[in-house]
């Protein structure tokens, strides 16, 4: 790294005005300042932007949002900037567009200040994207895709500079089919307009484009995936838009628009999902099976209430009290590296998510290799134990990240990390209905949803889900009741862990008894008939199998 005095080639002070105030300001390559001057030459207050955060510099006068207008003077340039807003209780995460309006004492002046101001931007920004292929997807969340991007988000890419060819998509898996096959050569990066259900069309595509081009099979469990050259932005326009959240803090089309600017970037990690047969599936957010599965196919037979759907289908679907018999195979994390209930937030820059990017991948500059030395894990015997358990579940979910979102700010797995190379199992035991609604509940609030004792929560590298035999074909059984909450003491459980990955025995099932004692108050929806076996909820995707191997 330079530092500032290696970079005064770049450099420049002088007075500056804004309306009558005179400031004095300064450009020492890394920032920019200005701070105002009163009449005794005595310091005020100082405004201090990194030059990594200066989004552009105009000629004149210039607005641009709500709407560009220019005044064009030969003495005055306008530098837009990223200003951090302390506005919807999320200080500093939501950003917002700061512009300040100079007059210089003459045009050579002017020109000298817009000159080096766009010179320090290259030098020291240099990961700004200049040309982005967006897809809007018009009919994401309340359908305002196409709205949003071209009143909050183009004005911004226009400013900045950055040339964008957008796509709307007239149907779904347009934006993945085109990464597949389209040419993509002089794009810096990919944005989509739309929610969750459009990043996975994203990740799909550029995942699937980038095995295609080394010529491997990403279908086949085994095989060690490459890295994507491109980046992913996302401008939120979707239901729950929870990856937009989980990385960036805030649902903000301005605030995401900047980042994407600036050239922030987060890594994620994703998680692969294998059937036995079909087409591999990624997963960032969450893969659950069970009361998420079911909300998401009861919510696709409402699209048309917008977001509101997965409220009615979590209540439909909650009123409805499915639990489902599933076989869980885990291999445990590191517990000394982490755990998930360590009580940490993952934030840009984590410690914890640095450390586990050197330990997976300790060649990082070899990129090639990046990847192999990560999914070798996997296959190898050294890795751990896995650890087995069966019983009938309310929920089964697996999320690499924490996936919070609006409705639950902290998420489904608050301590989980974007980028370490686990994801955080969550296992929910059937329960009495209250029990249940209290693990929902404290999503929505910064009580410990695994604070419960038919909860489990584990940090993992791999898992895999299958019904018990026969279970597949038994399209309905009859619902038997409910467990109340039960306890460790209070589960048959036979524990018995086998190394080498080999299927372990152990039974976990809730006291029959306690069933049994149960009073069904939901009688009219507990008497109903309900599938014996329930779907994968694949980032807002239905998964056509049940039984699945993710890593
Ligand atoms: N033109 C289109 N017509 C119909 N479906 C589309 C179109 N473009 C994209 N899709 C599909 O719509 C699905 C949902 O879109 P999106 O994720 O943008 O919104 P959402 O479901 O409301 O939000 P969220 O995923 O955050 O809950 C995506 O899976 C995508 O494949
Ligand atoms: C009595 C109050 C009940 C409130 C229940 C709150 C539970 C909220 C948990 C939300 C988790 C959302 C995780 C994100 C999943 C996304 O991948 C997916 C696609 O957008 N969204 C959904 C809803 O499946
Ligand atoms: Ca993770």
């Amino acid at each position: 790294r330079r530092t500032d005095d290696q970079n005064m080639d770049l450099g420049l002070e002088s007075s500056l005005w804004v309306g009558n105030k005179r400031y004095r300001a300064v450009l020492t390559g890394w920032h920019f300042k200005w701070t105002e001057v009163d009449k005794k030459n005595r310091d005020k207050k100082t405004v201090l932007v990194p030059v990594a955060e200066v989004a552009g510099v105009e000629e004149g006068r210039v607005e641009i949002l709500p709407q560009k207008s220019v005044e064009d003077t030969d003495k005055d340039f306008t530098v837009f900037y990223v200003k951090r807003s302390s506005g919807g209780g999320s200080y500093g995460l939501l950003w917002r567009l700061g512009r300040i309006q100079f007059s210089c004492a003459s045009r050579v002046l002017r020109d000298q200040w817009t000159k080096h101001l766009r010179a320090a931007l290259k030098t020291h920004s240099p990961l700004r994207p200049h040309r982005l292929l967006v897809f809007i997807n018009p009919f994401g969340g309340k359908k305002k895709g196409r709205q949003i991007y071209h009143s909050l988000v183009a004005p911004l890419f226009e400013l900045a500079g950055i040339s964008s060819h957008v796509i709307v998509t007239e149907r779904a898996n347009q934006a993945r089919d085109h990464l597949l096959k389209k040419d993509l050569t002089g794009f810096d990066g990919v944005v989509c307009v739309g929610g969750d259900g459009m990043f996975s069309e994203l990740l799909h595509g550029l995942i699937g484009r980038t095995q295609q081009e080394a010529g491997l099979c990403e279908n086949d469990p085994a095989v060690a995936l490459q890295p994507c050259p491109l980046h992913i932005g996302i401008i939120p326009a979707g239901s729950t838009d929870c990856v937009c959240f989980a990385t960036v803090g805030v649902v903000d089309p301005v605030t995401s628009a900047l980042h994407i600017i600036i050239g922030d970037s987060q890594p994620l990690d994703v998680c692969s999902v294998h059937d036995v047969s079909a087409q591999v599936r990624y997963s960032v957010s969450l893969l659950g099976y069970g009361f998420y599965g079911d909300v998401l196919a009861e919510s696709e037979k409402h699209r048309w209430m917008g977001p509101l759907r997965y409220d009615y289908s979590g209540a439909v679907v909650y009123l409805s009290n499915r639990s489902y018999s599933g076989i869980v195979q885990y291999l445990p994390a590191d517990p000394l590296l982490s755990s998930p209930r360590d009580k940490t937030r993952c934030l840009a820059g984590c410690s914890v998510c640095s450390r586990s990017t050197e330990r997976l991948f300790p060649h990082s500059s070899d990129s090639g290799s990046l990847y192999s030395s990560h999914f070798s894990q996997f296959s190898t015997d050294s890795e751990g134990e896995w650890v087995s358990v069966e019983g009938r579940f309310r929920c089964v979910s697996l999320t690499c990240m924490s996936s919070s979102c609006a409705r639950s700010p902290l998420g489904l797995s608050p301590s989980a990390h974007l980028a370490d190379g686990t994801g955080d199992l969550i296992l929910v035991w059937d329960t009495h209905p209250l029990g249940f609604l209290k693990f929902l509940y404290r999503h929505t609030s910064t009580q410990d949803q695994f604070d419960l004792p038919f909860v489990e929560v584990h940090r993992v590298k791999a898992v895999r889900f299958s019904v018990p035999s026969g279970r597949e074909e038994q399209e309905y059984e009859e619902i038997g009741g409910f467990s109340s909450e039960i306890d460790e003491g209070q589960r048959e459980c036979v524990d018995t862990v086998s190394r080498n990955g080999s299927q372990q025995h152990l039974a976990q099932r809730a006291m029959t008894s306690e069933r049994k004692a149960a009073t069904p108050f939901l009688c009219g929806l507990c008497c109903k008939k309900s599938p014996s076996v329930s779907v994968w909820n694949c980032d807002g995707e239905i998964l056509p199998f049940t039984k699945i191997v993710c890593k």
